[in-house]
């Protein structure tokens, strides 16, 4: 098992792709704490489908955009499971929205949730890490929409590719300490997130014809790619970012 007795923290795993993730990797070996927002039931889902991998979870509920959430999930999943070995930064929004007229508040929740959320949170985790004096792996979710725009995402693209750029810096403010930090950029995978987005069946034709491996991603698509990062199967992979998108990014013509 490739994270046997790990300690694994993941934000925004009440569902989608937060919540493939947390599972996956309790069916690698770890224990798991969870962040979630609003979805109690989707949480506790969570939690039982970890727990009858016959591993520990807890879900700690907490809105990413205040500071005092990523300290409090830190220390709370601390105190129930021991320690701090990965941190995966999921948790985000997306809400479509034209540029011209971007409501103020739609922007503003957004970097706070995506941006600001990610920082405060890989910080706390960093420091939990930095404490134990053992290294760790810190893995966030960019995107595909680091790399290329979306018409309806000018305030979405910004956060993820700042995303992006955060775990580059992090990962050399904290390689002394043995500490990885990594992105992993999903194309479209199909959750809540782009449900409305997707009713639209032009565009969900359009991407998938996008995509060389022919259909849209699933969130267990990015199971086995947290696994890796997490893992010591990449022991010398820091700074690194790793598109799970079908293909769909070198897809030119
Ligand atoms: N789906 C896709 O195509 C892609 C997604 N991504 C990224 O993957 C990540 C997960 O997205 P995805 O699974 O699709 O989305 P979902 O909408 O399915 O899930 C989002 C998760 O984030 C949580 N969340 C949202 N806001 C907050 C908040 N303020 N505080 C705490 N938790 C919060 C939600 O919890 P709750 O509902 O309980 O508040 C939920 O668990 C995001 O960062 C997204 O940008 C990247 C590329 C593509
Ligand atoms: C929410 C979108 O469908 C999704 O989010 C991303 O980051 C991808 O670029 C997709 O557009």
């Amino acid at each position: 098992m490739l994270l046997e007795n790990k300690v694994v923290l993941v934000t925004g795993a009440s569902a989608g792709i937060g919540r493939a993730v947390a599972i996956g990797c309790a069916r690698h070996g770890a224990d798991v704490a969870i962040n979630f927002g609003r979805d109690t039931a989707g949480a506790a889902a969570a939690v039982a489908a970890i727990e009858a991998l016959g591993r520990k979870a807890v879900a700690i509920q907490g809105d990413v955009a205040e500071p005092a959430t990523a300290r409090a999930f830190v220390e709370g999943a601390v105190a129930a499971l021991g320690r701090v070995d990965v941190f995966v930064n999921n948790a985000g929004i997306c809400p479509f929205h034209a540029f011209l007229d971007m409501p103020a508040e739609t922007f503003e929740r957004t970097m706070r949730v995506n941006m600001h959320g990610a920082y405060f949170m890989v910080q706390a985790a960093a420091n939990q890490m930095v404490k134990q004096g053992d290294g760790g792996s810190i893995i966030a979710m960019s995107s595909i929409s680091a790399l290329v725009g979306g018409e309806y995402q000018t305030h979405y693209t910004p956060t993820k590719a700042g995303v992006l750029s955060l775990m580059q810096s992090c990962a050399i403010a904290l390689g002394k300490h043995g500490i990885r930090c990594n992105a992993l950029l999903p194309g479209t995978i199909l959750t809540d997130i782009n449900k409305d987005d997707l009713a639209d069946t032009g565009k969900r034709t359009y991407m998938e014809k996008r995509i060389p491996l022919g259909r849209l991603g699933e969130p267990d698509d990015l199971v086995g790619p947290t696994v890796f990062l997490a893992s010591d199967l990449a022991r010398y992979v820091t700074g690194a970012s790793m598109l799970v998108d079908g293909g769909m990014f070198v897809n030119l013509q």
